[in-house]
């Protein structure tokens, strides 16, 4: 399909994007949205081994790169944890990033797999 004509999302393609779109509401100021840069964090790419956020994992459920639950949560996990390795405590960007991984892993932790798996059987 050419860029223009989304392709359809599975049953299991719109749940995990529904899910991501609850956990970005946990993130008001959008520091998590897109990948964070050299140019507004120096040095972040030499420190941070795996760069994680919002529109990547969006890119993954759209490849459907995610084959489960945990595969996602993993990658939120990651996230946040960037953000508390490269950021000073005292910094918005660490206790945003600490508040969206309490947050987060409460939504995350009341969806089963299995809830997730029956959608659309
Ligand atoms: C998430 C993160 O570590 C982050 C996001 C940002 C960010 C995200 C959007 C707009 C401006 N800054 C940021 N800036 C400097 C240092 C770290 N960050």
């Amino acid at each position: 399909l050419a860029k223009m004509e989304e392709k359809e999302q599975t049953p299991l393609q719109e749940a995990l994007s529904q899910l991501i779109r609850q956990l970005q509401r946990k993130d008001p100021s959008a520091f998590f949205s897109f990948p964070v840069t050299d140019l507004i964090a120096p040095g972040y790419s030499l420190i941070i081994k795996r760069p994680m956020d919002f529109r990547t994992m969006k890119e993954k459920v759209k490849k459907e790169q995610y084959q489960s639950l945990e595969e996602l949560k993993l990658d939120f996990k990651v996230m946040c944890e960037n953000a508390l390795i490269y950021n000073k405590p005292e910094t918005i960007y660490y206790r945003s990033a600490t508040k969206l991984l309490h947050s987060g892993m409460k939504i995350l932790s009341k969806v089963s797999w299995k809830n997730l798996n029956n959608i659309g059987t």
